[in-house]
């Protein structure tokens, strides 16, 4: 299973950081419900922070975009992140009795900070596509994990979690960004990027972003 043709090689680019990341202890207790409730609930508080910010990456994105073919496809992913995935987490705080003003006001750790600061930071000093290679892990890690999980057997306790991110619409997105992802590196280094002088720092930003994702993993065990 995989999305487009330039994910496949950021992927193999960032080595054995992939499967720490999507194959982290946090991961395998999601999918056999070992998984501690109180570092669930830490963590979607955090990922409710982690996903304002990430909104602003994607905004940053519409502002970056030289089309206006990939300005709708960034404005519809801020659109998804804000009004969509949120919604997950609103659900399942509310049902927890934590409400939605107590996840605004929540205290970010810094390993979250980091993450989202470094992707908005590529997205300044960068163009376009080192923005989609820093924002890449986030949203087509979640993919390959939820689909992964979703498509085998799993605990129900965090089910609706699972449910969200092998979600056809969620799937959806994932493909729809894939694409994007290919037609950017098309546009902006051509036909055989791999032999560019742009490729090694492109694949740079995507390890160094699902670096972070393992940090966030292990972050979201130690409530
Ligand atoms: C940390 C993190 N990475 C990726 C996603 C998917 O959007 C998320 N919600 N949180």
């Amino acid at each position: 299973m995989s999305y487009g043709n330039t994910f496949p090689l950021w992927r193999a680019a960032a080595g054995d950081h992939w499967p720490a990341y999507t194959r982290h202890a946090f991961v395998q207790g999601l999918a056999d419900g070992s998984l501690p409730r109180d570092a669930f609930m830490h963590y979607l508080v955090q990922d409710y922070i982690f996903l304002i910010h990430f909104s602003r990456a994607w905004a940053l994105a519409v502002s970056k975009a030289d089309t206006l073919d990939e300005m709708r496809h960034c404005a519809a992913t801020v659109h998804a992140l804000l009004n969509q995935e949120m919604g997950l987490h609103v659900k399942l705080c509310g049902e927890a009795g934590i409400a939605e003003a107590d996840l605004i006001a929540a205290e970010e750790r810094p390993e979250n900070l980091a993450y989202t600061r470094y992707v908005l930071d590529i997205g300044h000093r960068g163009d376009f596509l080192d923005l989609l290679a820093a924002l890449a892990p986030c949203v087509l890690g979640y993919g390959e994990i939820g689909a992964r999980l979703a498509a085998s057997d799993h605990a129900q306790t965090y089910a609706e979690w699972i449910g969200t991110y092998g979600s056809r619409d969620y799937q959806d997105l994932c493909h729809e960004v894939a694409a994007l992802i290919d037609a950017s590196v098309a546009r902006r280094i051509g036909p055989e990027p791999q032999t560019s002088p742009r490729w090694g720092l492109v694949c740079e930003r995507f390890t160094m972003a699902t670096r972070l994702e393992v940090g966030f993993w292990d972050m979201g065990m130690t409530p």
